[in-house]
């Protein structure tokens, strides 16, 4: 049990037997200041409205039957009947003394343990990545690790875009080439940059006569398994998706081909998929293709929004496809929790998709469906993140250059270490920068990328963690012979303040479980390192005139504090080095 958890269930009994109604929630919350105590419980005056009683006397009551003996210092009633909680200092000590010693960080296994699908990343491999995969990517990195240190069972989805009429064109271009070629290094070359590839692909689909017809024909051959054609397109998603795994390899985050589970992969499904749809009476026929109409659907001018799942031609689009792996979720992976980490501007889509897989069955009611939305990353002229040509920005250039900037940084900062080290340095603080500017964000905003901001060592950024983590690991490297089992005992306010944010690292990830926010342990790791650098100030470690016993017990909170940070770090995909 957290220290909030803890609390409530305190205050909860006690609510209950000073008379409030059973399951009245305590609400504990992290006080604003520190005069307030460091947990308020708000939860006094909900309960006694329902009562119709006094707050404050009902305080009054709950005070008189809380136990908090051996855990708070002091309890006090404060404003109209807020509960103050100041905890003791040496509950506080024991409390992080146990959390060295057994590596839980305070951390326990989430229970029920559930079977949580996570669906994110999911480029379109008929383009190169771009940033809005990024943000997908990482986003959903994060959550992913997250729930599986809470020891749930994560299965990572990538619905990967492989499927649908983009790739008669690509395929009709390709086809052409290869006819006008010596050799297959050539293709290979035309394929390094998927970017102009398609772009060339989609200048002809426009412009050349026929070409269309023939990328038409490529869709329908591709769709009634020509193999030939089928062929041809494994031979392009294969090396679209190396280009991804590049990425990946990149970026530092865990998914792999063992991951993949493409738009394709539900392609036998589709027609079943409209037969049930039918069935359950959903399907309207509208100008010949197959809709779904929901009264909860409705466009701006109160007509009813259609979901298409099949067109006029027969062809079957990516809501077809997503209701499939709805089901496949839930029928084959057996999904207590389906999140989908998805841009912000698909939430009609998908809330559409969610609404008709309920409806029809394929989900059940108690299958819980989370759009985890996420906004735009913005470039300096607040428009949408392109090249200074309105190109899309390639991710591994990105990355080059996050890179080449850290390195510049880390060489100003550290110019004894050698070239080697300060590259291999550079490489975990250029990406912890991107990654990490992009995850402290509220995800559901958009946010504006910089540069300077993202690489600078102080504010909330990556370099500052990992900076205050390589600090600590220095103070280690210098004290010499550390004594592991030392009692810690906290007496210091800033000490105090300090085992108290230890203690609630579980408090931070509780909530990236049920929100799915990174931005939440990034807030935290912020706050944990603030606090150390106070600590620190206040109650130094190394100086001579240091009691030995003062010593030992901070450096066990320094210990802690540099595991924590490690640890969460960990979580957000980004490495902390041991020196910078
Ligand atoms: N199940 C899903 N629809 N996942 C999201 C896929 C994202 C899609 N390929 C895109 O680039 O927009």
């Amino acid at each position: 049990m957290n220290i909030r958890q803890l609390l409530e269930t305190r205050v909860e009994q006690a609510m209950e037997t000073a008379g409030a109604a059973k399951g009245s929630p305590a609400v504990i919350k992290p006080s604003g200041r520190p005069e307030f105590g460091d947990y308020q419980a708000n939860g006094i005056m909900g309960a006694a409205k329902k009562l119709k009683m006094n707050p404050r006397q009902l305080a009054t009551s709950v005070l008189e039957h809380l136990d908090l003996d051996g855990i708070a210092a002091t309890v006090e009633i404060a404003g109209p009947g807020f509960i103050n909680i100041h905890l003791s200092d040496e509950w506080l000590s024991t409390q992080a003394e146990h959390t060295l010693k057994d590596k839980s960080l305070n951390i326990e296994s989430s229970t029920p343990s559930q079977t949580i699908v996570i669906d994110y990343s999911g480029p379109n491999l008929a383009k190169e990545m771009h940033v809005g995969h990024l943000r997908s990517t990482i986003i959903g990195d994060v959550v992913t690790r997250t729930l599986k240190f809470l020891g749930h069972n994560v299965i990572p989805q990538n619905h990967v875009g492989d499927w649908g009429t983009q790739f008669g064109m690509l395929l009709a271009h390709m086809k052409s080439l290869m006819d006008n070629m010596d050799s297959n290094d050539e293709l290979s070359m035309q394929l390094a940059d998927l970017e102009s590839f398609y772009r060339d692909a989609k200048n002809r689909f426009d412009n050349e006569e026929g070409f269309a017809d023939i990328a038409r024909d490529y869709v329908v051959k591709l769709q009634s398994g020509d193999a030939e054609c089928y062929a041809l397109w494994q031979q392009f998603v294969e090396v679209s998706l190396s280009h991804c795994d590049a990425v990946y390899e990149r970026l530092g985050v865990l998914l792999t081909r063992d991951d993949l589970m493409p738009e394709s992969a539900y392609n036998d499904d589709l027609p079943q998929v409209v037969e049930d749809l039918k069935q359950a009476g959903l399907i309207t026929e509208n100008d010949g293709a197959q809709c779904v109409f929901l009264e909860e659907f409705k466009g701006r001018d109160d007509t009813l929004l259609p979901a298409i799942v099949q067109k006029s031609d027969g062809g079957y689009l990516y809501a077809t496809s997503d209701l499939a792996a709805l089901r496949y979720r839930h029928n084959t992976l057996h999904a207590d929790r389906m999140l989908y980490f998805v841009d912000a501007r698909q939430s009609t889509h998908l809330a559409q998709v969610y609404a008709i897989s309920k409806k029809a069955g394929f989900v059940p009611e108690s299958t819980s469906l989370e759009h985890m939305a996420f906004g735009t990353m913005m470039g300096q002229n607040g428009k949408p993140f392109a090249t200074r040509t309105g190109g899309t920005v390639k991710l591994v250039d990105l990355l080059e250059e996050a890179e080449q900037r850290a390195f510049d940084l880390v060489s100003e900062k550290n110019p004894d270490l050698g070239e080697a080290a300060r590259r291999e340095i550079a490489k975990l603080v250029g990406v912890g920068a991107v990654k990490y500017a992009d995850l402290s964000k509220n995800r559901t905003s958009d946010y504006i990328f910089n540069w300077e901001t993202m690489l600078s060592f102080e504010g909330n950024t990556a370099p500052y963690l990992q900076y205050a983590h390589a600090r600590i690991r220095s103070i280690f490297a210098k004290a010499g012979d550390v004594d592991t089992s030392a009692d810690i005992a906290i007496k210091a306010p800033s000490e105090h303040q300090l085992a108290l944010t230890l203690m609630r690292f579980s408090e931070a990830l509780e909530i990236v479980e049920k929100d799915g926010t990174p931005n939440t342990l990034c807030n935290y790791l912020f706050e944990l390192a603030g606090n150390f650098m106070t600590f620190y100030e206040a109650c130094p470690i190394l100086k001579d005139d240091v009691p030995v016993e003062d010593r030992s017990s901070r450096l066990q909170l320094a210990q802690l504090t540099a595991n924590t940070l490690k640890t969460g770090l960990g979580l957000l995909g980004i490495e902390a080095p041991e020196r910078m």
